[in-house]
């Protein structure tokens, strides 16, 4: 299928939507393995359609996807679960499902791809420790703030080890405390080895942590710095 293992590149890829809306033009990008990444830009710019782009939500106009060995425009709909379960996606609107506990809202990610009842057991409480939520494992959505219901998303996104964290605005409904809490969690998630891709508008935290910053405006790359700032005002 081609591809190099650890490596997400985007080869000319344009998005446009079938109401004629311009999502991406012509944006080529590659981001290795390990990488912290942040999608900036204003309102509209196309850091959405890139991430939907990455998941396979949506198809370029042209252009090339390609993650890993998985080449997306080449393979069929039937392999798209096995690329799905390399990537841990973590949205603003978190969507639990209320009638489950945290526990089990974690744990049906990995019921979903068929892990055993024992690994389940084995895996869950530790992505729950590491977002701080073991002591809350019981605990219905309802009973949670937003900034614990995001990292229940986050636990989610991460039970099944992906390789990669596609994140978009994740903390964008969060106070600025709760939001740089789950942002040093993404930081540890990184540290831990997963690469880091992220929509934000989230500009001081963008402007502190220094990573890899990508701009958009209007479908276009217009700026990528390995250690970049947030540029726009608030
Ligand atoms: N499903 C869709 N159908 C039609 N047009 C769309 C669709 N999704 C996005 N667009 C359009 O594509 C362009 C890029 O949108 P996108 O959501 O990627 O921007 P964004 O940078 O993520 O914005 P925001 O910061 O507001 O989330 C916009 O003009 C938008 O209206």
């Amino acid at each position: 299928m081609g591809g190099i293992r650890g490596v997400i590149r985007l080869d000319s890829v344009t998005k446009r939507y079938a109401n004629g809306h311009q999502g991406l033009i012509n944006v080529s990008l590659t981001i290795h393995r390990g990488e912290f990444l942040f999608l900036v830009g204003p309102s509209g710019a196309g850091k959405s359609t890139l991430i939907r782009l990455l998941y396979g939500e949506e198809q370029p106009t042209e252009g090339q996807v390609i993650i890993d060995q998985f080449h997306l425009q080449r393979m069929s709909r039937r392999q798209l679960p096995r690329l799905r379960r390399q990537l841990g996606i973590v949205f603003q609107d978190v969507k639990l499902l209320p009638t489950r506990t945290v526990f089990q809202n974690v744990a049906f990610a990995m019921e979903v791809v068929g892990a055993s009842y024992r690994d389940i057991r084995r895996r869950v409480p530790q992505v729950l420790d590491l977002v701080g939520l073991l002591p809350r494992q019981d605990h219905f959505p309802h009973q949670l703030s937003g900034g614990e219901q995001q990292r229940v998303g986050i636990a989610r996104a991460l039970v099944n080890q992906p390789t990669y964290i596609l994140a978009d605005e994740p903390t964008g409904n969060l106070d600025p405390d709760t939001a740089w809490d789950i942002m040093k969690l993404f930081t540890e998630i990184n540290r831990r080895g997963a690469t880091v891709v992220m929509a934000t508008h989230a500009r001081d935290v963008v402007n502190q942590l220094h990573k890899r910053v990508i701009a958009i405006e209007k479908g276009r790359i217009v700026r990528d710095e390995a250690r970049g700032v947030y540029g726009y005002e608030a």
